[in-house]
Protein backbone atom coordinates (compact mmCIF):
# COMPACT_ATOMS: atom_id res chain seq x y z
CA UNK A 1 0.00 0.00 0.00
CA UNK A 2 1.47 3.64 -0.79
CA UNK A 3 2.45 5.22 2.48
CA UNK A 4 0.26 8.87 3.28
CA UNK A 5 2.74 10.81 1.54
CA UNK A 6 2.94 9.45 -1.42
CA UNK A 7 -0.68 8.95 -1.79
CA UNK A 8 -0.84 12.42 -1.11
CA UNK A 9 1.94 13.62 -4.21
CA UNK A 10 -0.39 11.40 -6.32
CA UNK A 11 -3.78 13.05 -5.77
CA UNK A 12 -1.83 16.25 -6.51
CA UNK A 13 -3.07 17.66 -9.91
CA UNK A 14 -0.88 16.97 -12.77
CA UNK A 15 0.80 18.83 -14.98
CA UNK A 16 1.58 17.29 -18.41
CA UNK A 17 5.27 18.07 -20.34
CA UNK A 18 5.36 16.97 -23.76
CA UNK A 19 8.88 17.30 -24.38
CA UNK A 20 11.51 18.30 -21.87
CA UNK A 21 11.27 22.16 -21.64
CA UNK A 22 14.67 23.87 -22.31
CA UNK A 23 14.55 25.90 -18.32
CA UNK A 24 14.92 22.31 -16.85
CA UNK A 25 16.93 21.54 -18.81
CA UNK A 26 19.60 24.59 -17.97
CA UNK A 27 18.37 25.03 -14.78
CA UNK A 28 17.50 22.13 -12.86
CA UNK A 29 13.48 20.88 -12.51
CA UNK A 30 14.00 21.54 -8.51
CA UNK A 31 13.18 25.01 -9.23
CA UNK A 32 9.60 24.10 -10.75
CA UNK A 33 8.51 21.62 -8.01
CA UNK A 34 4.95 22.61 -6.44
CA UNK A 35 3.18 21.49 -2.89
CA UNK A 36 0.09 21.94 -5.72
CA UNK A 37 0.56 19.96 -8.59
CA UNK A 38 3.06 17.31 -9.85
CA UNK A 39 4.81 16.97 -13.32
CA UNK A 40 3.28 13.99 -15.91
CA UNK A 41 6.02 13.61 -18.79
CA UNK A 42 5.57 12.06 -21.98
CA UNK A 43 9.04 12.18 -22.85
CA UNK A 44 9.62 9.53 -20.01
CA UNK A 45 7.06 7.02 -21.19
CA UNK A 46 8.19 4.19 -23.65
CA UNK A 47 4.14 5.03 -25.52
CA UNK A 48 4.30 6.34 -28.36
CA UNK A 49 3.04 10.17 -27.72
CA UNK A 50 -0.47 9.82 -29.05
CA UNK A 51 -1.34 6.58 -27.01
CA UNK A 52 0.56 8.07 -24.17
CA UNK A 53 -1.79 11.67 -24.39
CA UNK A 54 -4.79 8.98 -24.65
CA UNK A 55 -4.14 7.30 -21.40
CA UNK A 56 -3.93 10.72 -19.46
CA UNK A 57 -6.65 12.52 -21.49
CA UNK A 58 -9.06 12.87 -18.67
CA UNK A 59 -6.61 13.47 -16.04
CA UNK A 60 -4.46 16.68 -17.59
CA UNK A 61 -6.01 20.42 -17.29
CA UNK A 62 -2.45 21.83 -17.38
CA UNK A 63 0.28 21.94 -20.05
CA UNK A 64 3.80 23.59 -19.61
CA UNK A 65 5.70 23.79 -22.97
CA UNK A 66 9.12 25.80 -24.04
CA UNK A 67 9.62 27.70 -27.16
CA UNK A 68 10.35 24.35 -29.34
CA UNK A 69 7.19 22.53 -28.21
CA UNK A 70 4.85 22.85 -30.92
CA UNK A 71 0.99 22.53 -29.90
CA UNK A 72 -1.43 21.94 -32.64
CA UNK A 73 -5.26 21.34 -32.98
CA UNK A 74 -3.86 17.65 -33.09
CA UNK A 75 -2.57 17.81 -29.57
CA UNK A 76 -5.27 19.57 -28.14
CA UNK A 77 -7.83 17.25 -30.02
CA UNK A 78 -6.15 14.58 -27.30
CA UNK A 79 -6.59 16.26 -24.44
CA UNK A 80 -9.89 17.14 -23.60
CA UNK A 81 -9.71 18.46 -20.30
CA UNK A 82 -6.71 21.21 -20.95
CA UNK A 83 -7.84 24.55 -19.70
CA UNK A 84 -4.61 26.20 -19.60
CA UNK A 85 -0.67 26.52 -21.17
CA UNK A 86 1.86 27.69 -19.29
CA UNK A 87 5.05 28.25 -21.27
CA UNK A 88 8.43 29.16 -20.71
CA UNK A 89 8.49 30.97 -23.66
CA UNK A 90 8.13 34.83 -24.66
CA UNK A 91 7.04 34.26 -28.11
CA UNK A 92 4.14 32.16 -28.79
CA UNK A 93 4.30 31.13 -32.79
CA UNK A 94 4.91 27.37 -31.30
CA UNK A 95 1.31 27.17 -30.41
CA UNK A 96 -1.62 27.37 -32.34
CA UNK A 97 -3.64 30.20 -30.77
CA UNK A 98 -6.60 30.78 -32.89
CA UNK A 99 -7.75 26.85 -31.37
CA UNK A 100 -6.91 27.52 -28.47
CA UNK A 101 -9.12 30.44 -27.94
CA UNK A 102 -11.58 28.64 -29.44
CA UNK A 103 -11.37 26.18 -27.21
CA UNK A 104 -11.42 28.26 -23.89
CA UNK A 105 -7.92 27.61 -23.24
CA UNK A 106 -5.74 30.28 -21.12
CA UNK A 107 -2.08 30.60 -21.94
CA UNK A 108 0.46 32.32 -19.94
CA UNK A 109 3.76 33.07 -21.14
CA UNK A 110 7.14 34.54 -20.06
CA UNK A 111 5.73 38.08 -20.21
CA UNK A 112 8.29 40.87 -19.53
CA UNK A 113 11.26 38.49 -17.95
CA UNK A 114 13.45 38.21 -20.61
CA UNK A 115 12.80 41.50 -22.45
CA UNK A 116 15.84 43.76 -20.51
CA UNK A 117 18.50 40.63 -21.47
CA UNK A 118 17.10 40.34 -25.26
CA UNK A 119 17.27 43.60 -26.06
CA UNK A 120 21.11 43.61 -24.53
CA UNK A 121 21.43 41.05 -26.57
CA UNK A 122 20.79 42.57 -29.53
CA UNK A 123 22.74 45.76 -28.68
CA UNK A 124 25.68 43.50 -28.11
CA UNK A 125 25.67 41.93 -31.47
CA UNK A 126 24.90 45.11 -33.02
CA UNK A 127 27.93 46.35 -31.61
CA UNK A 128 29.58 43.52 -32.14
CA UNK A 129 29.04 43.29 -35.70
CA UNK A 130 29.65 47.40 -36.20
CA UNK A 131 32.99 47.34 -33.88
CA UNK A 132 34.10 43.35 -35.27
CA UNK A 133 34.97 42.70 -31.60
CA UNK A 134 34.53 38.75 -32.31
CA UNK A 135 36.20 38.75 -35.58
CA UNK A 136 39.10 40.52 -33.88
CA UNK A 137 39.34 38.21 -30.91
CA UNK A 138 39.95 35.69 -33.71
CA UNK A 139 41.92 37.49 -35.11
CA UNK A 140 44.29 37.72 -31.98
CA UNK A 141 43.61 34.48 -30.96
CA UNK A 142 44.88 33.17 -34.00
CA UNK A 143 48.53 34.54 -33.68
CA UNK A 144 47.59 36.90 -36.39
CA UNK A 145 48.12 40.62 -34.62
CA UNK A 146 51.83 39.39 -34.15
CA UNK A 147 52.24 37.58 -37.49
CA UNK A 148 49.84 40.00 -39.85
CA UNK A 149 50.26 43.34 -38.11
CA UNK A 150 47.22 45.82 -36.79
CA UNK A 151 43.46 44.45 -37.71
CA UNK A 152 42.28 45.54 -40.89
CA UNK A 153 40.21 48.90 -40.73
CA UNK A 154 36.59 48.71 -41.07
CA UNK A 155 35.48 48.81 -38.04
CA UNK A 156 32.25 51.53 -37.82
CA UNK A 157 30.95 53.82 -34.66
CA UNK A 158 27.83 53.12 -33.56
CA UNK A 159 27.29 56.82 -32.26
CA UNK A 160 24.63 58.47 -34.79
CA UNK A 161 23.49 55.92 -36.81
CA UNK A 162 20.05 55.73 -37.70
CA UNK A 163 18.06 52.30 -36.15
CA UNK A 164 14.90 50.53 -37.55
CA UNK A 165 13.30 48.41 -34.94
CA UNK A 166 10.85 45.94 -36.29
CA UNK A 167 8.39 45.32 -33.39
CA UNK A 168 8.38 47.73 -30.89
CA UNK A 169 6.73 46.07 -28.24
CA UNK A 170 8.54 45.46 -24.68
CA UNK A 171 11.68 44.20 -26.01
CA UNK A 172 11.94 46.60 -28.98
CA UNK A 173 11.10 49.34 -26.74
CA UNK A 174 13.95 48.83 -24.69
CA UNK A 175 15.93 48.14 -27.66
CA UNK A 176 15.44 51.69 -28.47
CA UNK A 177 16.15 53.29 -25.36
CA UNK A 178 19.42 51.94 -24.50
CA UNK A 179 20.15 52.62 -28.58
CA UNK A 180 19.19 56.00 -28.29
CA UNK A 181 19.54 57.43 -24.56
CA UNK A 182 22.91 55.13 -24.45
CA UNK A 183 24.54 55.57 -27.51
CA UNK A 184 23.29 58.81 -29.65
CA UNK A 185 22.04 56.73 -32.42
CA UNK A 186 18.39 57.83 -33.82
CA UNK A 187 15.62 55.07 -33.85
CA UNK A 188 12.64 54.86 -35.94
CA UNK A 189 10.23 51.52 -35.90
CA UNK A 190 7.92 49.28 -37.56
CA UNK A 191 4.70 47.97 -35.58
CA UNK A 192 1.26 46.23 -36.38
CA UNK A 193 -0.08 49.84 -35.20
CA UNK A 194 1.13 52.97 -34.52
CA UNK A 195 2.03 54.00 -31.03
CA UNK A 196 0.30 56.83 -29.09
CA UNK A 197 3.30 59.79 -30.08
CA UNK A 198 3.09 61.67 -27.09
CA UNK A 199 3.93 57.89 -25.28
CA UNK A 200 6.18 56.91 -28.25
CA UNK A 201 8.34 59.44 -29.65
CA UNK A 202 9.86 57.49 -32.60
CA UNK A 203 9.07 58.16 -36.59
CA UNK A 204 6.79 55.38 -37.66
CA UNK A 205 7.16 53.52 -40.80
CA UNK A 206 3.93 50.90 -41.73
CA UNK A 207 5.96 49.86 -44.35
CA UNK A 208 9.12 47.65 -43.66
CA UNK A 209 11.38 48.24 -46.82
CA UNK A 210 10.59 52.66 -46.37
CA UNK A 211 11.73 52.11 -42.49
CA UNK A 212 14.70 49.69 -44.21
CA UNK A 213 15.49 52.34 -46.84
CA UNK A 214 15.82 55.07 -43.58
CA UNK A 215 17.87 52.88 -41.44
CA UNK A 216 21.46 52.00 -41.27
CA UNK A 217 20.62 48.80 -39.30
CA UNK A 218 17.13 47.26 -39.05
CA UNK A 219 16.69 45.61 -35.16
CA UNK A 220 14.12 42.54 -35.37
CA UNK A 221 12.08 42.12 -31.89
CA UNK A 222 8.95 41.44 -33.21
CA UNK A 223 6.54 37.89 -32.42
CA UNK A 224 6.30 35.44 -35.39
CA UNK A 225 2.96 35.63 -37.16
CA UNK A 226 1.38 35.34 -40.56
CA UNK A 227 1.88 38.73 -41.17
CA UNK A 228 5.52 38.86 -40.11
CA UNK A 229 6.79 35.89 -41.80
CA UNK A 230 9.29 37.01 -44.49
CA UNK A 231 8.87 40.12 -43.42
CA UNK A 232 11.98 40.98 -44.30
CA UNK A 233 12.39 39.64 -48.13
CA UNK A 234 14.67 40.46 -50.67
CA UNK A 235 13.10 44.14 -51.27
CA UNK A 236 13.55 45.12 -47.36
CA UNK A 237 17.20 43.74 -47.82
CA UNK A 238 17.77 45.73 -51.15
CA UNK A 239 16.19 48.76 -49.47
CA UNK A 240 18.57 48.40 -46.39
CA UNK A 241 21.70 48.27 -48.80
CA UNK A 242 24.99 47.79 -48.90
CA UNK A 243 25.74 49.85 -45.44
CA UNK A 244 23.48 48.35 -44.18
CA UNK A 245 23.41 45.30 -40.80
CA UNK A 246 20.41 43.08 -39.49
CA UNK A 247 20.29 41.91 -36.20
CA UNK A 248 17.48 39.30 -35.21
CA UNK A 249 16.27 38.18 -31.99
CA UNK A 250 13.04 37.48 -32.99
CA UNK A 251 12.31 34.48 -35.15
CA UNK A 252 14.37 33.14 -37.75
CA UNK A 253 11.60 33.25 -40.10
CA UNK A 254 10.85 36.86 -39.17
CA UNK A 255 13.72 37.00 -42.39
CA UNK A 256 13.88 34.85 -45.52
CA UNK A 257 17.03 33.67 -44.30
CA UNK A 258 18.26 32.43 -47.61
CA UNK A 259 17.98 35.77 -49.03
CA UNK A 260 19.87 37.47 -46.60
CA UNK A 261 22.29 34.35 -46.59
CA UNK A 262 22.84 35.09 -50.40
CA UNK A 263 22.68 39.39 -49.45
CA UNK A 264 25.62 39.00 -46.95
CA UNK A 265 27.83 36.64 -49.44
CA UNK A 266 27.64 38.95 -51.78
CA UNK A 267 28.11 42.02 -50.06
CA UNK A 268 24.31 43.11 -50.50
CA UNK A 269 24.07 43.92 -47.01
CA UNK A 270 27.18 44.54 -44.43
CA UNK A 271 26.94 42.45 -41.67
CA UNK A 272 24.51 40.47 -39.67
CA UNK A 273 23.91 39.53 -35.82
CA UNK A 274 22.01 36.63 -35.52
CA UNK A 275 20.45 34.59 -32.28
CA UNK A 276 17.66 33.35 -34.05
CA UNK A 277 17.61 30.94 -37.35
CA UNK A 278 14.73 29.73 -39.16
CA UNK A 279 15.52 26.21 -38.79
CA UNK A 280 17.32 25.82 -35.57
CA UNK A 281 19.44 24.57 -34.46
CA UNK A 282 20.50 24.13 -38.08
CA UNK A 283 22.69 26.79 -39.32
CA UNK A 284 23.34 27.89 -43.05
CA UNK A 285 26.74 26.96 -43.61
CA UNK A 286 27.87 29.82 -45.26
CA UNK A 287 27.31 32.34 -42.41
CA UNK A 288 30.14 30.55 -40.76
CA UNK A 289 32.79 31.70 -43.19
CA UNK A 290 32.16 35.56 -42.57
CA UNK A 291 33.12 37.51 -40.30
CA UNK A 292 30.63 40.21 -40.84
CA UNK A 293 28.17 37.65 -38.90
CA UNK A 294 27.99 37.26 -35.25
CA UNK A 295 26.14 34.13 -34.40
CA UNK A 296 24.51 33.15 -31.08
CA UNK A 297 22.61 29.89 -30.61
CA UNK A 298 18.92 31.54 -29.60
CA UNK A 299 20.58 32.24 -26.34
CA UNK A 300 19.38 35.99 -25.81
CA UNK A 301 17.02 34.93 -23.17
CA UNK A 302 19.27 32.86 -21.17
CA UNK A 303 20.43 34.27 -18.41
CA UNK A 304 21.08 33.10 -14.93
CA UNK A 305 18.92 35.68 -13.57
CA UNK A 306 16.31 35.23 -16.03
CA UNK A 307 16.00 31.60 -15.27
CA UNK A 308 15.47 31.62 -12.07
CA UNK A 309 12.73 34.70 -12.15
CA UNK A 310 11.38 32.02 -14.81
CA UNK A 311 10.89 29.06 -12.54
CA UNK A 312 9.08 31.44 -10.13
CA UNK A 313 6.60 32.83 -12.64
CA UNK A 314 6.03 29.14 -13.89
CA UNK A 315 4.98 27.73 -10.82
CA UNK A 316 3.30 30.77 -9.70
CA UNK A 317 1.36 30.93 -12.91
CA UNK A 318 0.79 26.70 -12.11
CA UNK A 319 -0.32 27.06 -8.51
CA UNK A 320 -2.85 30.14 -9.80
CA UNK A 321 -4.35 27.97 -12.31
CA UNK A 322 -4.92 25.14 -9.76
CA UNK A 323 -6.14 28.00 -7.09
CA UNK A 324 -8.69 29.35 -9.14
CA UNK A 325 -6.89 32.52 -8.94
CA UNK A 326 -5.78 34.93 -11.75
CA UNK A 327 -2.65 33.59 -13.86
CA UNK A 328 0.37 35.69 -13.22
CA UNK A 329 1.61 36.81 -16.92
CA UNK A 330 -1.78 35.58 -18.77
CA UNK A 331 -1.80 36.18 -22.66
CA UNK A 332 -4.37 38.33 -23.91
CA UNK A 333 -5.31 38.68 -27.41
CA UNK A 334 -5.91 42.06 -28.62
O1 LIG B 1 12.96 33.13 -27.86
C1 LIG B 1 12.60 32.89 -26.76
C2 LIG B 1 11.28 33.16 -26.26
O2 LIG B 1 10.36 33.43 -27.03
O3 LIG B 1 11.13 33.09 -25.04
Amino acid sequence: MASPATAAVENLPQVLLLLHPAAFTIFGEEHFTSPKFRFLKAYESSLPLDEFLAANARSVRALLVSAATVVGAGILDLLPELRVIVTTSAGLDQLDLAECRRRGIRIASAGDIYSADVADCAVGLLIDVLRKISASNRYVKNGFWATKGDYPLGSKQLRGKRIGIVGLGRIGLQVAKRLQQGFGCTVSYNSRKKKNPDQVPYPFYQDVRELAANSDALILCCGLTEQTRHAVDKEVLAALGKAGVIVNVARGAVVDEKEMVRCLVEGEIAGAGLDVFEDEPVVPKELMELDNVVLSPHSAVLTRESMMELARLVVGNLEAFFSNEPLLSEYEDD
